[in-house]
């Protein structure tokens, strides 16, 4: 049996992750680590350090929030223990450093989406880029989302600047940006705009649109439900064991 940690186990995905662990005949959940802990049907800490001291622990799975992350793995990894994380908003320098502190054998496995399809979308964006001058990404969140943009967003906005010719667009227009309203053509990620919405009745949803003469391109990825995480989420725990440093994206785990 794999032995589970989650870190934010209260939360909207740290509960998902709970009931999928739990379904699951392969690992179990030791413990949860939620500072303003409810009772649950295992120990519960609020920290990491506290659940490590007491908890034989082989993976941590962390769905925090963007201020906690960093302090989470900081104890998790020099103790050995394989990191599953789908908290948002630790840049990759972050994570590098984060790895480099792990002790030898343990893997940091980082995903900005444990969905396959929106894997896929970033990976149809890639395959897109080099053919369109424009591409924006306009990403739906539920309004409690506590970072912006995704961490979806700003992967694909990386994955499109990669896979671009040299001298696309830089986004024409954001000088015609009206006086108290900047902001109106988005944020620029690696040169690519990126547009957060925010609002009621969305889980996460993500358009890549893309734009060259005369036609546009627009890909779309709805999650209409927390369960489309899970099976990402379970491969990453079978996964990690078996793996060491740093692996980035769902993709590199997908056959
Ligand atoms: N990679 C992916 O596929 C996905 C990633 N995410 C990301 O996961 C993260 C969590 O999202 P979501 O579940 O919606 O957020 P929630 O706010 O619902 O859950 C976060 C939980 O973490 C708790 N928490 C706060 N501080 C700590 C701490 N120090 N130690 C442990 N737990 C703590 C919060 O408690 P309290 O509220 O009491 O402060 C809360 O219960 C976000 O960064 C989000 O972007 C979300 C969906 C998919
Ligand atoms: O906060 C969320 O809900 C989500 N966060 C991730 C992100 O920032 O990309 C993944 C998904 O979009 C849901």
């Amino acid at each position: 049996m794999i032995r589970v940690a989650v870190a934010g186990y209260a939360g909207r995905m740290g509960s998902a992750v709970v009931d999928a662990v739990t379904a699951a005949d392969d690992m179990e959940v030791v413990c949860g680590i939620d500072p303003h802990a409810a009772e649950a049907a295992f120990p519960v800490f609020e920290t990491v350090d506290a659940a490590l001291d007491a908890a034989e622990v082989d993976v941590l799975v962390d769905f925090t929030q963007p201020d906690v992350v960093a302090g989470n793995l900081a104890v998790a990894l020099p103790r050995g223990v394989d990191c599953v994380v789908g908290t948002t908003g630790l840049s990759n320098e972050a994570l590098q450093e984060l790895a480099a502190t792990a002790a030898e054998g343990t893997c940091l496995f980082y995903a900005p989406n444990f969905t396959t399809g929106a894997v896929l979308m970033m990976e149809f964006a890639r395959a897109a880029a080099p053919y369109f001058p424009e591409a924006e990404v306009i990403e739906f969140h539920h309004c409690n989302k506590k970072d912006a943009p995704s961490g979806t967003a700003v992967r694909t906005a990386e994955i499109i600047a990669e896979a671009r010719a040299p001298r696309m667009s830089e986004a024409p227009g954001r000088e015609t940006e009206m006086p108290g309203a900047q902001g109106a053509r988005g944020a620029l990620v690696d040169g690519v705009p990126v547009h957060s919405v925010r609002s009621m009745g969305f889980v996460a949803s993500q358009e890549v649109v893309f734009g060259s003469l005369g036609q546009t391109l627009t890909i779309r990825h709805d999650s209409w439900d927390r369960t489309s995480y899970m099976p990402g989420v379970l491969l990453g725990i079978r996964s990690v064991g078996e793996r060491d440093g740093i692996v980035v994206g769902l993709e590199n785990l997908m056959a």
